[in-house]
């Protein structure tokens, strides 16, 4: 149970017992063990500053050749002066470790975000990332991992006012649950998502440290972490493997931009400042979105089979030679004879490269069959030679007439606007009823004028990797995972298919039509069928009694799938209360006046065509509110969010309006349920639903 660590001691604090809200300290350095750390932290500050002094001072006029040179290195001190800042709020270490006197020359360790070391170069502060600093997260009493004592920071305000240890070889020692762990979960949420490097569990470091070189994907319910780990994983990766993701690129991909703002702090928090964040719909932008489709047709289009109609249809381009080609040279002229050209075409559309790589070796192709009769004929050509036959116009006008180019969106278009076309390349893929359900009504008239819809623009980007390969990444993190579909895990994994990637999802919270059903599935599109799947089964997020109501639903939903066992500790409320229509509104208002008395964001959910009625009498009552994505601050705490944009967020309280509405919002009960689910389970530290219509049977 990861929230309880063996915790014995405080006493052996002389002067600071560990508290949930430890009492604010003075900040002088006193006498004692805690004096000592404080005095470490004050020195460990210092040799920042002085590191930071080093990098300030540096005079690159010597150095640097021009002024391209000096313009990359000034940014990169400028980067370096910003990732040795000394962040008042963030405590430059939140651990200790103390190594056996067989381990690690009996050495301590300060366990921090960022390396510090003092003028000789010896560390005043490890990196959490760092090897030496791993058994801080998994050492235990079973595998003490030469750990002697393992020890944790408590800190008010940046001043550092607890600790706590535990001696991992000590066998009198008892198992107590960690005090400042507990306090740290349960700290009330403001403003963007926070890291969470002082308290990853053992179970979340194993994937955060697992190797570059493999998937790894994370079946986890709501606020079990998913996507903290993922987001330290990342950061994880560019340390350890930092020179080649600064050349390949990582990417973290979320499913909407509300999403994207609400974490987008916590790489920047842990030094990473070089990690993109994008949707997968701002990945596949092509061609401009203004369309929508119906369920039917978006789980059509999304299907998998669809890359086998693109696949024909950008090959239908290519023909058979029929003539003979002649070139001309000085008084010669080389005749490549219809047979050898169609022999030549066949072989490249059987290698099954990029349609673009094939267009291209086809003149060389050519003029290689050119060079060889030359030879035959007594001439010693060279490459010179073979590359201005390739040039030749007659070469040229053959290739451009076997395999003329290919406008990717083109393709896409025809085959949604020209039904014959469709079932010439869809034959034995679809059924004629797919088929019609994907072909447009009113065929626009051109790629600009068309109305793209979201799963349009995914077919256009396999039709474009089809043409030529997509540039692969060297890591890509995909969170909330389960609802994506096929295609558009084809179009993530096009962006990893030399790299690696991190999963993360919840099968019970996908609400799209086209969610995915099993992870193998997921992952065999993806191109990764070999990933490891692992399970994050402990609750960071929603209280004990929140997350048993909102488990009501699984077996109606996604049976088989193991509730979260919450490891928050503080009762969580619980409140479900009944009233009459005329009285909902003010009902909820009055809800979020109760929660706003309370420390910490809160969270309106509603229906989505429940929001302006809400957001009305929010503003009758004189209540502000902001938007899903906008940061909340300790003056504007209250957000009115539609229940389609709750996934991935989170807030201190929550109130639901009527979950009614939010299930019948969906076009089936099931993702109803599913949606209902995620709303219910947004909340850390409280929930209030309001209700004038029966509440969903499932509920009950
Ligand atoms: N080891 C930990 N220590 C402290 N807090 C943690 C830990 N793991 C997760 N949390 C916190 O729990 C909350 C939920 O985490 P996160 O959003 O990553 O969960 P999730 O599995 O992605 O949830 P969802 O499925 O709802 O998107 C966050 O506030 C996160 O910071």
């Amino acid at each position: 149970m990861p929230a309880h660590v063996p915790v014995p001691a405080t006493e052996s604090a002389d002067d600071a017992p560990a508290a949930p809200s430890p009492e604010p300290a003075a900040p002088e350095p006193g006498p004692g063990p805690l004096g000592r750390e404080r005095a470490h932290l004050t020195a460990s500050r210092a040799a920042l500053r002085a590191m930071r002094e080093d990098v300030q001072s540096l005079d690159i006029r010597d150095v640097t050749a021009n002024w391209v040179n000096a313009a990359v290195l000034e940014a990169q001190i400028e980067a370096r002066i910003k990732a040795l800042a000394d962040l008042a709020h963030t405590p430059l270490f939140f651990g200790r470790l103390d190594y056996l006197l067989s381990a690690q020359e009996g050495q301590s360790f300060y366990i921090g975000r960022r390396h510090v070391h003092d003028a000789e170069g010896d560390p005043m502060v490890v990196d959490w990332r760092a090897p030496v600093s791993q058994p801080f997260y998994r050492a235990s009493r079973r595998d003490p991992q030469d750990v002697a004592l393992r020890r944790r920071f408590g800190y008010t305000g940046g001043e550092l006012t607890a600790y706590e240890d535990e001696h991992l070889t000590d066998p009198e020692e008892v198992e107590r649950t960690s005090r400042l762990l507990q306090a740290e979960i349960e700290r009330p949420r403001v403003g963007p998502m926070r890291d969470i490097v002082a308290t990853i569990q053992p179970e979340q470091d194993e994937i955060v440290r697992s190797g570059l070189s493999g998937t790894v994907c994370v079946q986890g319910g709501p606020g079990t972490g998913k996507t903290a780990v993922g987001l330290h994983r990342v950061a994880y990766l560019l340390y350890a493997h930092r020179e080649r993701l600064a050349r390949t690129g990582t990417l973290v991909i979320g499913p909407n931009r509300s999403f994207l703002h609400y974490i987008e702090q916590v790489l920047p928090a842990l030094g990473e400042l070089e990690v993109r964040q994008s949707t997968v719909d701002e990945l596949v932008a092509h061609v401009e979105v203004r369309g929508a489709d119906d369920a039917r047709a978006a789980v059509v289009k999304g299907d998998a089979r669809m890359a086998e109609v693109l696949r024909r249809a950008v090959r239908s381009h290519v023909s058979m030679p029929s003539e003979a080609v002649v070139v001309v040279r000085g008084s010669r002229r080389w005749r490549i004879p219809a047979y050898e050209l169609q022999e030549m075409v066949r072989e490249l559309l059987e290698r099954d490269m990029r349609y673009g790589a094939a267009r291209e070796a086809l003149p060389q192709r050519i003029a290689h069959a050119v060079l060889v009769r030359m030879e035959q004929a007594g001439e010693a050509p060279d490459d010179r030679i073979q590359d201005a036959v390739a040039r030749n116009p007659a070469v040229k006008a053959a290739v451009k007439a076997l395999w003329p180019p290919v406008d990717p969106a083109k393709v896409v278009l025809r085959l949604l606007s020209d039904a014959a076309f469709l079932a010439e390349h869809a034959e034995g893929v679809l059924t004629a009823e797919e088929q019609a359900a994907v072909v447009w009504a009113k065929p626009p008239r051109s790629v600009r004028s068309a109305r793209w819809s979201p799963a349009d623009a995914v077919l256009v980007d396999e039709a474009y990797d089809l043409v030529r390969r997509t540039q692969s990444l060297g890591h890509v993190v995909l969170d909330e995972a389960q609802d994506l579909s096929p295609m558009q895990y084809r179009a993530v994994g096009r962006r990893c298919s030399t790299g690696s990637a991190t999963v993360l999802g919840d099968l019970a919270q996908g609400t799209t039509p086209w969610a995915t059903g099993s992870w193998a599935d997921a992952l065999g599109h993806l191109g990764k069928p070999d990933a490891a799947v692992e399970e994050l089964t402990a609750g960071f997020r929603v209280p004990r009694e929140v997350i048993a109501y909102a488990s009501r639903l699984l077996p109606h939903m996604s049976p088989g799938l193991a509730p979260v066992s919450s490891v928050r500790e503080n009762p969580g409320s619980l409140v479900v209360r009944e009233v009459a229509q005329e009285e909902r509104d003010a009902a909820v208002v009055a809800a979020c006046t109760g929660s706003l008395a309370r420390e910490g964001s809160i969270g309106l959910i509603a229906a989505d065509d429940r929001v302006p009625d809400l957001a009305r009498a929010l503003a009758a009552a004189g209540m502000a509110h902001l938007e899903p994505g906008t940061e909340t601050t300790a003056a504007s705490r209250l957000t009115l969010v539609p229940a389609s944009l709750a996934k991935g967020l989170e807030y201190d309280y929550v109130v639901l309006d009527e979950p009614a509405a939010v299930v019948a919002g969906e076009p089936d009960l099931r993702t109803g349920l599913r949606r209902l689910y995620v709303a219910l389970t947004r909340a850390v530290s409280g929930l209030t639903v309001v209700h004038a219509r029966p509440l969903p049977p499932e509920l009950h």
